[in-house]
Order: structure tokens, then sequence, then C-alpha cells
């Protein structure tokens, strides 16, 4: 029987492990905290995320990575991307020397620049072929209802993405391959960006004009990067690009959406930081994806006016006056 390790007992960790079990995976979670752990493996229900799941009674849960791993085909990592160096080197002693090495995460490193996929590559010091992502608009709120959904399996090594896609492939969930991991992940990555960019138009009471606009011209910004580090065009067409684009940018369940709506609402920076409980990775990825853009040359304007909110203080209104005064262009611009 496949097994799996699933790291990180938040929303998606947990209901990505969910999926695996059902589809027949034996599958087991890594946690920090005893007592999100001893909730699902003893009572199946996971309080601080999923409160009102009940979990599989075939999904067991560890603090001890060792345990998680002992066995382990697939190691599938659901942490916050800027933790991910650190946990990572931490669990690397019980990597089992076959395991294939899956993130689920949605950002860039601060300071390398790297997708999720190289830092694994480092720091496991494993081949791309042993390495996937698995990236899709895939809200975790509707998922647990057991709503249909549709993710990407990206991995160089068809087999063995075939593999991972048996082993989370559901009536309800089904799962396609692509070989290509650079668009895949800077899909997931470059997404939340925009919808930092959308939610803060929201916010601010803009329509839907606007909020096409800037999924559009997102689309483009990714594109252009992707064009840059060697991604395949056709993939930010596919579902871990315009698919998750759209699902994140209009879904009030969208974290990175709704941190930017809450700013646009004229919220501080600091209170929606507060009221944001999970993981919106757009806020701190917006600064690496930029000097991952600057570095290549790319232009990417809608990022550069997210980061000046997010980051340098900038009023939305002055941010979309400054988009919107740019010098007239043909729609195809650079890319
Ligand atoms: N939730 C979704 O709908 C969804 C869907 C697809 C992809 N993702 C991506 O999956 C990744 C994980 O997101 P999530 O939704 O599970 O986030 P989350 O905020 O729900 O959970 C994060 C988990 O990581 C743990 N954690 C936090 N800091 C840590 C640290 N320093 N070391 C170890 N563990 C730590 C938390 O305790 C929690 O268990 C993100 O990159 C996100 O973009 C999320
Ligand atoms: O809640 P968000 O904004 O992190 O988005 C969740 C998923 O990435 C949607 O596919």
């Amino acid at each position: 029987m496949t097994k799996a390790a699933v790291f990180g007992t938040g929303s998606w960790g947990t209901t990505f492990a969910m999926l695996l079990a059902g589809a027949g995976t034996e599958t087991i979670l890594w946690g920090r905290r005893a007592e999100v752990v001893e909730a699902i493996d003893r009572r199946h229900v996971n309080p601080d995320y999923l409160p009102d799941t009940v979990l599989p009674d075939t999904l067991r849960a560890t603090t001890d990575p060792a345990e998680a791993l002992d066995g382990a085909d697939f190691v599938v990592l659901a942490v916050p991307s800027q933790t991910l160096r650190g946990n990572l080197t931490a669990w690397k002693p019980h990597l089992p020397p076959e395991a294939v090495l899956v993130s689920l995460m949605k950002g860039i490193e601060l300071g390398t620049t790297k997708r999720m996929s190289e830092v694994i590559c480092e720091v496991a010091e494993v081949p791309q072929e042993r390495v996937a992502v698995v990236s899709g608009p895939n809200l975790v709120g509707e998922i647990v209802l057991g709503q249909p959904a549709a993710t990407v399996v990206a991995c160089p090594d068809e087999r063995v993405a075939e593999r991972l896609q048996e082993a989370c492939h559901l009536p309800w969930f089904r799962a396609y391959t692509n070989p290509d991991v650079v668009g895949v992940e800077l899909g997931g990555a470059v997404k939340n960006v925009i919808a930092l960019a959308v939610g803060v138009a929201a916010g601010m009471g803009l329509g839907d004009n606007v909020g096409a606009m800037l999924m559009t011209r997102g689309l483009a910004e990714i594109s252009r990067l992707g064009a840059a580090l060697g991604a395949d065009p056709h993939t930010f067409a596919g579902l871990a690009g315009m698919g998750d684009l759209v699902a994140t940018c209009t879904s009030p369940l969208s974290r990175n959406r709704t941190f930017g709506e809450n700013l646009g609402k004229g919220m501080t920076l600091e209170e929606v930081i507060a009221a944001t409980k999970q993981t919106a990775e757009g806020v701190k990825s917006c600064e690496s994806v930029l000097e991952l853009a600057r570095k290549h040359d790319v232009e990417m304007p809608i990022t550069e006016v997210v980061v000046a909110v997010v980051h340098d203080g900038m009023p939305p209104g002055e941010a979309g006056m400054l988009l919107m005064s740019r010098s007239p262009k043909p729609e195809r611009y650079g890319v």
C-alpha cells in the first residue's frame, strides 16, 4: 500500500491528507502542537483549522517526524513557505532515501527568490525528478464539503506524477498531471499577489470591471515572468494558472483576497495582520516575486503596487492612480 506523510496540520495539509486517505493511501500527518495532533489522531477532528469536519478514521497524526517518515513513499510539505527551509533541514535526517517530496505550498522564498521545489531540491539534496508540486483552484472551505474540484500534479518524471495522481484522485477530486513545475509553481505563488490587489480594489468599493482588469493584467504579469523563467505558456491557461487565479481573486474564502479587501476598506496593516488567522502567502511573497521579476528584467506593475501598499504604506487610491496613469501600450506589450 502507498504511504504518505503530510507535514503541516493547517487547513490545506489536513484537507490534502483527507484526500489521500480517501483515495486509499495510508496517510499520517505531522504537526507541531501536541493538542492538535492528539485531536486528529484520537477524535478525528482538527479543532483549530477544520472544526466542523469529521476526518477519516484511518488518518493518523504524530508530533514525531521520524515516526511520520518511516516507510513514506510521498512526503507532502504543507507548512508556510517561509518556514520550509528551516523545517526541512530538521526533517532531512529521517527522509526515506527513495521518497518523493511533494510541495503543496504557494510561495517564493524571501532572500533567495527560490520556488519551493528549488528549496526542497537544495535542502534535501534530491534531483528534480523526485520532487512534485500540487497546485490548482483548491479552496479548502469547498473541498471539505465534498464539492467537486480539480488540481494539477507537476513533476518532470511523468511516472512519479502519475503515481501521485493516483494517490490523491477521487470521484470528486480530479488530479491532472503536467511536467511544467516552473509554470505550476509560479501560477500558484503569483496569483496570491494578484488576489491581494483584487481584494484591495473590492474593499475600496470598485466594481467587476476593475477586478477583471486586475486578473487579466495579472495573468499577463504571471505569463511574462513565466516566459523569462522557461515555463510552458500553456500552463497559465490551465488550472494552476487561470483556474487558481480566478478562484482566489473572486472567492470570499481566499485569505489573500480577504487580506487585500480589509486593507482596501481602510484597516491598518497591523489591524489586518491581527485579523488574519491563517497563512496569506502573498503578503510575504509579493516582495520575493518582485525581486525575482527584477532579477529577470520583467515588468510587473501590479506586483509593484501591491508591495508598495502592503509593505510601504502607500494609500490604495494612490496605487490605483499609478496603475491607471501608466503609458498607453499594445495589449501584448512585453510578452
Ligand atoms: N488553505 C487553502 O485553501 C490552500 C489551498 C491550496 C494551497 N494552499 C497553500 O498551502 C500552504 C499551507 O497553507 P495552509 O492553508 O495549510 O495554511 P494554514 O495557515 O492553514 O496552516 C499552516 C500550518 O503550518 C503550521 N506552521 C506555522 N508556522 C510554522 C512553523 N514555523 N513551522 C512548522 N509549522 C508551522 C501551522 O501551525 C499550521 O498547522 C500555503 O503555501 C498555501 O498557500 C492552501
Ligand atoms: O486562501 P488563499 O488565498 O491562500 O487561497 C487558497 C488556495 O491557494 C486557492 O487555490
